[in-house]
């Protein structure tokens, strides 16, 4: 545990008579670039604000690198960027990176590094005010990276991004963990976090109920692969006959299949020679992985 950046520690929140958090446990470490999920209202927010120290938790234990959350030592290594970032109109983006600069004791060349990798290089001396949602998020995110936090805490951080502005964001997120920062970030975007985090938590009613590798959590639910199996032209009846398949249409056969069961499926497929024209093999996704997850804990609940 020592050797972990967050460790969250049977915490629990109350706020008046509604849990909000409910004795969440869990460790991340050094490089994790970590997903977490949740329902509105799930508790993500609150657990955010617990690390950040905002918030006191009424049960558990939570540690920064060791140190009390919110405590200076804690404060040197984290940043925060929220899901809304609002900075003083007036002034320029470099105004703002320089001034942040200057309160984290960091260097300024760095700051204006990071304005350039959020690509707002050319909008650096513009005034704040004229600036996009999206433009004001890129700049909270090079904000928050001010001074090569250790663990950075990123609340929707790709809401109001462009696809081109969301792939940088992620990019940037990649050498930040690279570097040896953890990252947690919170999201309702699944399909995009789906290749690129190392680990997801997933958040029902303020219980942890999934805490593990995309593929590992795959592999927990037991949800099936989809194969489609495309045939040449005419041959659709005799290829879901000799595959036991149930759907069909006019050029192509669907079947699914156990994860232990792909390689064997798949041979079948081969062997059936050139009345197969392709195979699209379609694992179950992120969104799959969450919605079984989410709706195993509302049943048990
Ligand atoms: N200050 C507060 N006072 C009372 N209840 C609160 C407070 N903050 C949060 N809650 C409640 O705690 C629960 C968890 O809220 P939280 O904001 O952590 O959820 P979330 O997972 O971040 O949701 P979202 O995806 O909508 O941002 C909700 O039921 C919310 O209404």
């Amino acid at each position: 545990m020592t050797n972990s950046t967050l460790t969250v520690q049977s915490v629990t929140k109350r706020f008046k008579s509604h849990i909000a958090v409910d004795r969440v446990s869990f460790a991340l470490r050094p490089g994790e670039r970590v997903a977490l999920l949740g329902h509105n209202g799930a508790g993500k927010t609150t657990l955010f604000k617990m690390a950040l120290g905002f918030l006191k938790r009424d049960e558990g234990d939570i540690a920064v690198m060791g140190a009390a959350p919110g405590s200076n030592s804690a404060r040197r290594v984290t940043a925060y960027l929220p899901e809304s970032v609002a900075f003083p109109a007036a002034l320029t983006g470099e105004e703002i990176v320089r001034f942040y600069a200057r309160l984290k004791g960091a260097n300024a060349g760095g700051a204006l590094e990071l304005l350039e990798r959020v690509g707002l290089e050319d909008a650096a001396r513009r005034r704040v005010g004229t600036y996009s949602k999206g433009m004001r998020q890129r700049l909270g995110l090079a904000q928050a990276l001010i001074g090569k936090p250790k663990f950075v805490l990123l609340d929707e951080p790709t809401t109001g991004l462009d696809p081109i502005s969301r792939q940088n964001v992620y990019e940037l997120i990649g050498e930040v963990a690279e570097q040896g920062a953890t990252v947690l970030l919170s999201s309702h975007a699944l399909t995009e976090l789906e290749a690129r985090t190392d680990r997801i938590l997933i958040l029902s009613k303020g219980q942890l109920v999934a805490d593990d590798e995309l593929g590992t959590l795959r592999a927990q639910a037991g949800l099936p692969i989809r194969l489609k199996v495309w045939t040449k032209p005419g041959a659709v009846r005799e290829v879901a006959e000799q595959l036991g398949a149930g759907k069909m249409n006019g050029t192509s056969v669907e079947l699914d299949c156990g994860l232990d069961d792909k390689v064997r499926t798949l041979s079948a497929i081969s062997a059936l020679g050139n009345l197969v024209e392709d195979v699209d093999v379609h694992a179950p996704s992120l969104d799959d992985v969450y919605r079984h997850f989410s709706n195993t804990a509302q049943k048990e609940a």
